[in-house]
């Protein structure tokens, strides 16, 4: 009886061993397929962990990153997120070469668990600054709802207050979310899943309000006579014969992509460019002295582009140098491709530094300093087709809103100097332009301490202001001021926060496996007392082996991870 009792605790022991084998084997046979790195892969910029890849060595400002890690390891590198593998190009040469002379192998999206979900596939002024970002967003807004709804929205309106915090807050929670799209299991994880809740729950706000548009353009919808881009979509859904599988749901993605594409993008464009003209007053001036010699007491039009080449060039070069997408969006390989003798795989996410492009001193001399000239020939013309500069990204996947987008900035920036001037307020503290990347980088909010609807005598028949369309930037100074606590920034806190809250976790977790073993240790101890034979002491001891191998094949482990890694 009791021999057979000594066999059930030897056949338990070895199973642990056995259990324990397999696990390593488990391990081993994971840590290979996950960790392997494909053959000639292009070089990993050092400075990776494992599991972790490189996400500790980006910081806020990927792209800034990226183009330091150019100069050390060329225009093609790999960098890890999490476990996988995203090529890296930058510079001219390499990305026009990807983006448009072999655009169609690079025109696929990679997966992204958090932009997955996501996409389915009168107010008084006077006297009290204010934000003029919310002015601009309006405007901007109201120029793509009125082609796309046909209707927009007026100034202060709660409907788009709600609908332009939550294109915000969603743009701001997908960037942090994206830990959660090279982890997704960590979206389980309380506190960590926050940005990607946030991007849910604010993303549904506008898909809300999408659906409703949708019903409400159904109700009257007219076949004959198509009102705008919105009726255009649903007459085309119910004729099932040009596009094929076109459904509301596609029509809803559609207009949603063209909310997030076009609205922030320009808004924050043109933000960038007004913060610039108050950096560079010689710069400001030369721009309206050409707008009032041009286009004089009427408004800009587009027929005037032509004739105002420093104002174009300007609105150009604040693209160059705050371009607002400087990693474009994520692209992915639709087969296996070459890549400066480096081999990528089908189905690799490739990130294009946009920004390296703009700031390549091949191209730019002294890439650093604000120049508009860059962008004039000898007889003062733009030069609009200049290499290495591609604010729009370009080939298959190049931004469908490009003619409206350049056609917004120049009407709005035009109009803009045209009756104000922007400066600093005396003693006020100097401005950062650094700025917040959540996917389109954001320039740090700006008081304007002004009055921007007053209307001012400037003639004699008593028609002043804006609407008038007469001048009255002489008097008209606005000044900006930077705001001391940066809304932006408050929201975002994307790295140091993310993966604070990450770490502890990890902490607590490691913490509690650490209580488990002592646990163990103790029962083990304890069932030692009662040790009865010279086989239990032998599995005993193949334990401690296994222990032994356990530690050894981890270690085997991380080195082979390294090793693959360079
Ligand atoms: C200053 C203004 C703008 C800039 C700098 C800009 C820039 C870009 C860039 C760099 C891309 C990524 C292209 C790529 O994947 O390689 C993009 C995509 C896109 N843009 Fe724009 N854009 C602007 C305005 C607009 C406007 C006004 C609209 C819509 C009316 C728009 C709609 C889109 C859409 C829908 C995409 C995604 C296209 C796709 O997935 O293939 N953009 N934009």
């Amino acid at each position: 009886m009791a021999e057979s009792a000594l066999y059930v605790e030897i056949f338990r022991l070895s199973l642990l061993n056995c259990q324990t084998f397999l696990v390593l084997c488990l391990a081993f046979l994971l840590s290979f397929l996950f960790l392997r790195r494909p053959r000639n892969l292009p070089p990993y910029p050092a400075g990776w962990w494992p599991v972790f890849g490189h996400l500790f060595s980006l910081g806020r400002a990927p792209h800034l990153k990226f183009t330091e890690w150019r100069r050390q390891y060329g225009d093609v590198f790999t960098v890890r997120f999490g476990l996988n593998d995203v090529v890296v190009l930058n510079g001219y040469t390499v990305v026009k070469d990807a983006l448009v002379s072999r655009s169609e192998l690079f025109a696929s999206r990679p997966p992204s668990y958090v932009f997955d979900i996501i996409t389915g596939v009168g107010k008084e002024y006077r006297g009290k600054p204010f934000d003029v970002e919310e002015e601009i967003r309006t405007t901007i807004a109201n120029v793509i709802c009125s082609m796309i709804f046909g209707n927009r929205f007026d100034y202060g309106d709660e409907k788009f207050r709600e609908l332009a915090e939550a294109m915000i807050v969603t743009l701001v929670s997908i960037t942090s979310g994206q830990l959660i799209s090279i982890f997704p299991f960590l979206r389980f994880v309380p506190y960590v899943n926050k940005a990607c809740n946030d991007a849910v729950k604010y993303n549904e706000k506008i898909l809300k309000f999408i659906r409703e548009e949708i019903s409400r353009h159904r109700r009257d919808l007219d076949r004959e006579n198509p009102r705008d881009f919105l009726d255009f979509c649903l007459i085309e859904v119910d004729r099932h014969d040009k596009v094929d599988n076109l459904t509301e749901e596609n029509v809803m993605h559609v207009v949603q992509e063209l909310l997030f594409g076009g609205i922030d993008t320009t808004t924050n464009t043109l933000r960038w460019g007004l913060m610039y003209m108050i950096l560079y007053p010689d710069v400001q001036k030369k721009v309206q002295l050409e707008i009032d010699a041009v286009v004089g007491g009427t408004l800009p039009t587009l027929s005037h582009r032509s004739q105002l080449p420093y104002t174009e060039a300007t609105v150009m070069e604040v693209q160059r140098l705050r371009f607002v997408v400087p990693l474009g969006l994520p692209h992915a390989t639709t087969q296996q491709v070459k890549v400066a003798g480096f081999d990528i795989p089908a189905g690799t996410q490739v990130l294009m530094n946009l920004h390296s492009l703009h700031v390549d001193p091949v191209y730019w001399p002294d890439p650093d300093r604000f120049d508009p000239g860059r962008f004039l020939d000898t007889d003062g013309r733009v030069n609009s087709k200049l290499d290495s500069f591609m604010p729009f990204s370009g080939g298959r996947r190049v931004c469908p809103g490009e003619q409206l987008g350049k056609m917004e900035l120049f009407l709005l920036f035009s109009s803009l100097l045209q009756h104000f001037t922007f400066k600093l307020p005396e003693g006020a503290p100097p401005l950062s332009t650094e700025g917040t990347l959540a996917i389109t980088l954001m320039p740090h909010a700006l008081l304007l301490l002004g009055d921007l609807t007053k209307k001012e005598v400037a003639s004699d028949d008593g028609e002043t202001g804006l609407a008038s369309g007469k001048r009255v930037r002489p008097e008209r100074a606005i000044n900006a001021a930077p705001l001391a606590v940066y809304a932006m920034a408050e929201v975002d806190g994307i790295n140091p926060v993310v993966y604070g809250k990450l770490l502890r976790t990890m902490e607590t977790i490691n913490s509690k496996m650490l209580n488990l073993t002592r646990t163990l240790e103790e029962q083990t101890k304890a069932k030692g007392e009662h040790g009865v034979s010279d086989y239990t002491l032998l599995t005993k001891v193949l334990d401690r082996l296994c222990l032994v191998l356990y530690v050894i094949s981890v270690g085997v482990s991380v080195s082979m991870t390294l090793y693959l890694g360079k």
